[in-house]
């Protein structure tokens, strides 16, 4: 195997799958596909942007296989992870004759795969579901693991399913054409996993700033076979987030939700409000004395070398913030729960602390 090739086993008994990394391997997305499920009939889901670059290729190579395919395109953005458009995709597939033995595959960034994941666990009662994410965040993080979903007004995910994909195949050549923006949003799910789990990581990636600015195609392979490594193993162990471990892949989203849906899901990427949300996390966990200030400081000044925004927009009302905070899933017996850090490379679910602490935690003062 080439530096820029690699290959990560997520182990899952029967809902076991491969994930495939490399350099323009979406030319073999149909045999990738094909040596693992038989398939007649393919539904590829992107959204517009994604179309045009990359989708209808894949579709035309499901096509030239003999294989009847379908693509169904949203609107990109946010927006589109709501209940109105899976509503609307499972309308047109009933339209364009999808049944049982129809195949999802979803080819874009995270909205594209929680969406399709979504239509794919629910239509006639759950469908055989392939990942091709073509964004940063999705190669590290939202393809992988099976949390799919839509968005609520006010509650993000709020409505969707555990669904294992039967494969991801991750082209990391995709990458040159995501916006800056964009890139740099999938960078903070990146940084989480070293906070997370993985000290060292974190360390490579101190390390690695520049090439990583420069988005160095080897650095990203490792990178995102290192990320899927470290979040299969969470899967493994958790994969329903039902003894807890899978938790710590919410580090920052108790707040980074809060700030998503006060913003109407506008403002902000989701990668954006983890970067923020981490931040606020960690300065939590030192109101609470359970880590030094360098623990934060070391997180802020990597977050800003990558490019990402580090404080919460001024204008937003911290007491709203904490009140959509009850909607977190990770809430029990009407307490909150965060995942905060206990040293650089490990994090622990603390229940309940003072409101008061939280609030201040957010950085906006009132
Ligand atoms: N299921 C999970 O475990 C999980 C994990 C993390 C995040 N998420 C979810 O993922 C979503 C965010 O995903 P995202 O950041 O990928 O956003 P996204 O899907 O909106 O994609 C970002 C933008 O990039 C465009 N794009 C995608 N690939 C491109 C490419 N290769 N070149 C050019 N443009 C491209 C898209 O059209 C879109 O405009 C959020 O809804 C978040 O909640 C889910
Ligand atoms: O896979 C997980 O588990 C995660 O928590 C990964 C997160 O990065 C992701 O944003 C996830 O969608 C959040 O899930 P939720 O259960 O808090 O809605
Ligand atoms: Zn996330």
């Amino acid at each position: 195997m080439s530096e820029l090739q690699h290959s990560v086993r997520v182990d899952l008994a029967e809902r076991g799958y491969d994930i495939e990394i490399g350099e323009g391997v979406l030319e073999g997305i149909v045999d990738f596909v094909q040596q693992r499920h038989a398939v007649s009939h393919v539904a590829v889901i992107t959204d517009s942007n994604v179309d045009g670059l990359y989708a209808d290729a894949v579709a035309d190579r499901f096509s030239d296989a003999d294989i009847e395919t379908h693509v169904l395109v949203i609107d990109p953005g946010e927006s589109s992870k709501d209940p109105e458009v899976a509503h609307d995709l499972w309308q047109t597939m009933i339209e364009e004759g999808c049944d049982r033995q129809t195949m999802v595959l979803a080819v874009g960034g995270g909205v594209v795969g929680d969406l399709a994941g979504f239509v794919a666990a629910t239509f006639a009662r759950g469908l055989t579901f392939f990942q091709a994410p073509t964004t940063l965040l999705a190669q590290v993080d939202s393809s992988v693991g099976g949390k799919v979903g839509v968005n609520l007004e006010g509650a993000k995910n709020m409505v969707g399913a555990f669904w294992q994909p039967a494969g991801v195949l991750i082209d990391v050549a995709t990458l040159t054409t995501l916006p800056d923006r964009e890139y740099r949003a999938g960078l903070a799910e990146v940084v989480k996993y070293g906070v997370i789990m993985d000290e060292p990581f974190f360390a490579y990636l101190e390390a690695q700033a520049d090439a990583i600015n420069g988005r160095d195609s080897a650095v990203l392979a490792e990178i995102v076979r290192r990320c899927c490594r470290l979040k299969a193993d969470v899967v493994e162990a958790d994969e329903r987030e039902e003894s807890g471990r899978r938790a710590i892949l919410n580090y920052g989203h108790t707040f980074c939700h809060a700030l998503e849906a006060a913003t109407n899901y506008t403002r902000l990427l989701h990668g954006e409000g983890v970067a923020i949300g981490m931040l606020c996390a960690s300065r939590l966990a030192e109101r609470l004395g359970r880590i030094g200030a360098d623990v934060t400081s070391r997180q802020h000044a990597l977050l800003e070398k990558l490019g990402l925004p580090l404080t919460a927009p001024a204008d937003l009302d911290p007491d709203e913030l904490v009140r959509l905070m009850w909607r977190d899933k990770k809430v029990s017996a009407g307490k909150l729960n965060f995942i905060l850090p206990s040293r650089l490379g490990e994090v622990e679910l603390v229940a309940d602390p003072p409101v008061g602490d939280v609030r201040d935690s957010l950085g906006l003062g009132g």
